[in-house]
């Protein structure tokens, strides 16, 4: 098939570079300037003006470059400056420009003296540069510019393409007005919106297409690249309230993210799943085998939170899908929170406190006691059990735990074999047990009983555990002095009307679920979970996968990475590598890892290759996903 000769005309400032060169130059020269920002401000607004087409370019021209007073020796700090503000997109595709260097032009409103420099570096010789120049006078200040460019004039663009008249397709890129009116005159047969760096309403509605980078623009028009696949074509949900640092974090590597404070139904999250490459969710939502068999693209989903029994893990694997969480980044606010607890309990402040609210003055010792010296007992001696056993017992308290593993005790507490043990003995029991469905109604009626008169019961594990009706009676009878409680065996997916059994109870503290949520542990979840999926997305790491082998990989250099997930039975292995024999690959780097249901290989190969092996690999029998990344 013969292929049309496509020219690729860029536009320069804020496109190939990220700035307005005009600006940069205002900065230097006015750098000593008492009315600087005034006068920069002036140069922005009036720049934008001709940039919208709302006033003439000559004119948006002419009162900058007054405004400016710039030399020539101004220049070479300007380029200097510029060469450091390349967009990063451009930069990482140099490739692009050597290999069609004959059919990229750069058509700019800007000045060819400071715009030559910086592209030549980019293999655009000076020849293809159509851009306006500067008149000095006899001390080198810039006085104008050549009135005699077309590219001075309003419009200077189109009859600059007219006279060029090219040969071919021509695909015009840039950000402003200037370039998409071309289009609209007939000159151009494609317009790009480059929105790397500025976005604009009116360029972005009259494009054929949205560049928020040159990887798409290079991946639509289906030229070399440096990167396999754009980022902005990746998509990702997050839901829940997730905290804003981790859109941050996400959009700025480049990928295209949607937020929902919600958690989402069953067949919401299928509808809004299609076509979704990453999803992140906190505790709520519920991601089902049905849900995951009916996604396309998923290929990751992060658990904005510690447990992840919301999320069916084995489905996710036999899908080729990893899961990431946050293990220990609301740790430190689930122990304080409990502590406050503990103490709010045994104050009796709650109750204390409702009566003032109702108008009731009751200056009361009765049923008020300090925490030190008293027996406290944790369930659970994980990350949260551990740390609450440290301040516990900095605050006088006597620490006593029971975990179903070997745990070693911090401090002086002390282990107990026998949860009945446990029960009997202390004042405060907590229970910080994992999410395990085993462990439904783990404290129920027996349990409850077994503890001691008077004393005080804190849940800010999981809502299955304890069971909510025994709670509730043994609150009623006056055998438990009090109970807080974060977590229910129901939990809404949004906020709004709630009820639970123990509503109304005297000292009980009730809490909707809150035990992680502070700021900074959701910043802290905000930062730890992108970093993860940003690392098996962009490398292919797993390290902290909940569900998949583990594998840190080394820092993929000059060459491509084939990722492959498949299910682990015999011969897939052998068949993988049979194929990259055949193809006669130059490996230069193999790692594996699996688990009792998949293998996960990857594979770094020396750049050249014949790209059929792609299809080739696709097809071994066993594979579950399979990507490759450069
Ligand atoms: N309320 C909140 O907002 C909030 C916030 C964070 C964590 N959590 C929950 O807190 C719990 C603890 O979190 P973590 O980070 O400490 O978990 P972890 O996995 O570090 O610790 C859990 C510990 O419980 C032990 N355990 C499990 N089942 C047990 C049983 N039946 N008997 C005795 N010990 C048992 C485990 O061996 C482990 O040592 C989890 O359920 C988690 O989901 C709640
Ligand atoms: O913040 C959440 O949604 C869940 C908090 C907690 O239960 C967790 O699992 O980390």
């Amino acid at each position: 098939m013969i292929q049309t000769k496509r020219n690729f005309v860029f536009d320069f400032d804020s496109t190939l570079t990220r700035v307005e060169a005009l600006d940069v130059l205002a900065e230097i020269t006015l750098v000593n300037n008492p009315k600087k920002e005034e006068i920069i401000n002036e140069i922005i607004e009036i720049t934008n003006l001709g940039i919208d087409g709302k006033i003439s370019f000559t004119e948006s021209l002419e009162r900058r470059i007054k405004l400016l007073n710039a030399k020539r020796s101004d220049l070479s700090i300007l380029i200097s400056q510029l060469k450091e503000k390349v967009s990063p997109s451009i930069e990482r595709n140099k490739e692009f420009f050597e290999k069609f260097s004959e059919d990229i032009y750069v058509i700019s409103c800007g000045f060819k003296e400071f715009i030559d420099d910086i592209v030549k570096e980019y293999n655009i010789p000076s020849e293809r540069v159509y851009a306006n120049t500067f008149v000095f006078d006899e001390n080198d200040v810039i006085i104008g510019f050549d009135s005699e460019n077309v590219l001075s004039a309003h419009n200077g663009k189109i009859q600059c393409l007219k006279d060029m008249n090219l040969n071919g397709e021509v695909q015009v890129i840039g950000d402003g007005y200037s370039d998409y009116v071309t289009k609209e005159a007939g000159v151009a047969d494609k317009f790009f919106a480059y929105t790397e760096n500025v976005e604009r309403e009116k360029t972005i509605e009259n494009a054929d297409h949205i560049a928020p980078n040159l990887d798409e623009f290079l991946f639509v028009n289906k030229l070399p690249r440096n990167i396999s696949y754009p980022k902005n074509r990746i998509k990702i949900l997050l839901l829940e309230n997730i905290h804003p640092d981790a859109f941050q974090k996400l959009t700025g590597d480049g990928f295209t993210v949607e937020t929902v404070s919600k958690s989402l139904s069953e067949d919401e999250l299928i509808e809004k799943l299609k076509g979704v490459h990453v999803l992140g969710i906190r505790s709520k939502t519920q991601v089902t085998k049905k849900v995951l068999d009916s996604t396309k693209k998923l290929m990751v989903v992060g658990a904005f939170c510690i447990g992840t029994k919301q999320i069916d893990l084995e489905a996710c694997k036999e899908n080729g899908i990893v899961v990431f969480n946050a293990p220990y980044s609301n740790t430190r606010s689930v122990v304080e929170l409990a502590i406050g607890e503990i103490i709010m309990l045994m104050r009796s402040v709650f109750q204390r406190s409702m009566e003032l609210h109702s108008g009731e003055w009751n200056k009361t010792a009765h049923g008020s006691r300090e925490i030190r010296g008293k027996k406290l007992g944790i369930v659970g001696y994980g990350n949260i059990g551990k740390q609450l056993s440290v301040l516990a017992e900095a605050l006088g308290m006597d620490v006593y735990y029971y975990d179903v593993e070997d745990r070693l005790a911090l401090g002086n507490a002390t282990r107990i074999d026998q949860l009945e043990d446990l029960l009997s003995r202390v004042d405060v029991l907590t229970l910080h047990i994992d999410d395990n469905p085993a462990n439904k109604n783990f404290i129920g009626k027996e349990e409850l009983e077994l503890m001691k008169e008077g004393a005080y019961i804190v849940n800010l594990s999981r809502g299955f555990v304890l069971d909510i009706e025994a709670l509730r009676d043994a609150l009623l009878s006056g055998k438990l002095a009090g109970a807080a409680v974060d977590v229910y065996p129901k939990e809404p997916r949004a906020n709004g009307e709630y009820y639970t059994e123990l509503q109304g109870l005297n000292n009980v503290i009730l809490t909707p679920h809150v035990g992680g949520s502070t700021e900074e542990a959701q910043r802290d979840i905000a930062d730890f979970v992108p970093g993860k999926i940003m690392a098996y997305i962009n490398s292919g790491n797993t390290v902290d996968a909940v569900n998949f082998p583990n594998i840190r990989l080394p820092r993929q250099v000059q060459a491509h990475r084939f990722l492959h997930i498949h299910k682990n039975v015999p011969g897939v292995m052998a068949e993988i590598n049979k194929v990259l024999a055949e193809f006669e690959l130059n490996i230069t780097g193999q790692y594996l890892s699996t688990d009792s249901k998949v293998g996960y290989v990857i594979t770094d190969v020396n750049k050249e290759y014949n790209k059929k092996v792609i299809k080739a690999l696709k097809k071994v029998e066993g594979t579950i996903k399979f990507r490759v990344l450069y």
